[in-house]
């Protein structure tokens, strides 16, 4: 897995991203690079900082200070609908499904989101859906025997396979999961981390998790946030075997 980050071009270069509220340096001059294919986690505590990193690689929030270079393009100044169009997804802490429509037609939406002019559900009837897509698309994370359910009745961890699904619905060149593992129970978890790992290579995954296992079994790479910082990067075998990281991740140590 590492021999990918060496290798590969880059997909995410980060450059002294920083975000101030008011006196708050929430995210304090962070630099990393994330190679194409790679698969990164970003770990840290409560209020580290992590969500308002992707807050500001998805164009929800401008940061202070710093760039943010997706393949080599400056995308600090795009819109979020602009790095969309670029490449990027996000999923949220809170679920963005629509509650009052099926899994195929939550899919459906996110499928014509992407490509089409406006979003045009209502008009089914004369601009079918490519049925082989949504279905495609429900096998990939694991909801075929849902696709007639509305999604309010799915379970939680049901919920977050169909946004995963949404977001995969045009296969990102970065994809950023954000807590994708909260309130999974341990055999959603599980089926999770299997979902993750049959993702296409070439695509580049962020996520931000708290359950440190899943982090570990899922990714190449990790880098852990402490107060806005960097604190330190290392492989999944490095950071697990150092204490005083742990320690942090773990809340032990005092901010
Ligand atoms: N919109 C905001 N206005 C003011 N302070 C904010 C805002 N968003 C985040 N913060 C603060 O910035 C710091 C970092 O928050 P952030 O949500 O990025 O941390 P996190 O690592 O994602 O934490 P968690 O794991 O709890 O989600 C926290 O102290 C938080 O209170």
């Amino acid at each position: 897995m590492q021999a990918a980050r060496q290798t590969t071009e880059e997909a995410l270069a980060i450059e002294g991203l920083t975000r101030r509220f008011g006196a708050l340096v929430a995210v304090d001059d962070v630099t990393l690079r994330v190679s194409a294919g790679e698969r990164r986690a970003v770990l840290g505590a409560n209020g580290a900082g992590k969500t308002t990193l992707f807050n500001m690689i998805a164009g929800d929030l401008p940061p202070s200070a710093g760039h943010i270079r997706l393949f080599g393009e400056d995308i600090t100044e795009l819109s979020p609908q602009k790095r969309v169009l670029a490449g990027v997804r996000r999923t949220y802490q809170k679920s963005l499904v629509f509650g009052g429509m099926t899994v195929r037609d939550n899919l459906y939406v996110a499928i014509r989101g992407a490509t089409g002019p406006r979003l045009t559900i209502w008009k089914r009837a004369e601009n079918q859906p490519d049925r082989a897509q949504t279905d495609a698309l429900a096998e990939r994370v694991g909801l075929t025997d849902r696709l007639d359910t509305m999604a309010n009745e799915l379970s939680h961890g049901e919920q977050r396979q169909l946004e995963l699904g949404m977001a995969l619905a045009h296969p990102p060149k970065l994809l950023l999961l954000d807590e994708p593992a909260a309130g999974l129970s341990t055999r959603e978890r599980e089926s999770l981390v299997a979902m993750l790992a049959d993702l296409p290579r070439d695509l580049t995954l962020i996520l931000i998790e708290h359950d440190l296992d899943i982090a570990l079994k899922a990714v190449d790479y990790v880098s852990v946030m402490h107060n806005g910082h960097l604190l330190a990067e290392g492989t999944p075998a490095e950071i697990s075997a150092n204490q005083d990281i742990q320690d942090i991740y773990m809340g032990r140590h005092g901010k």
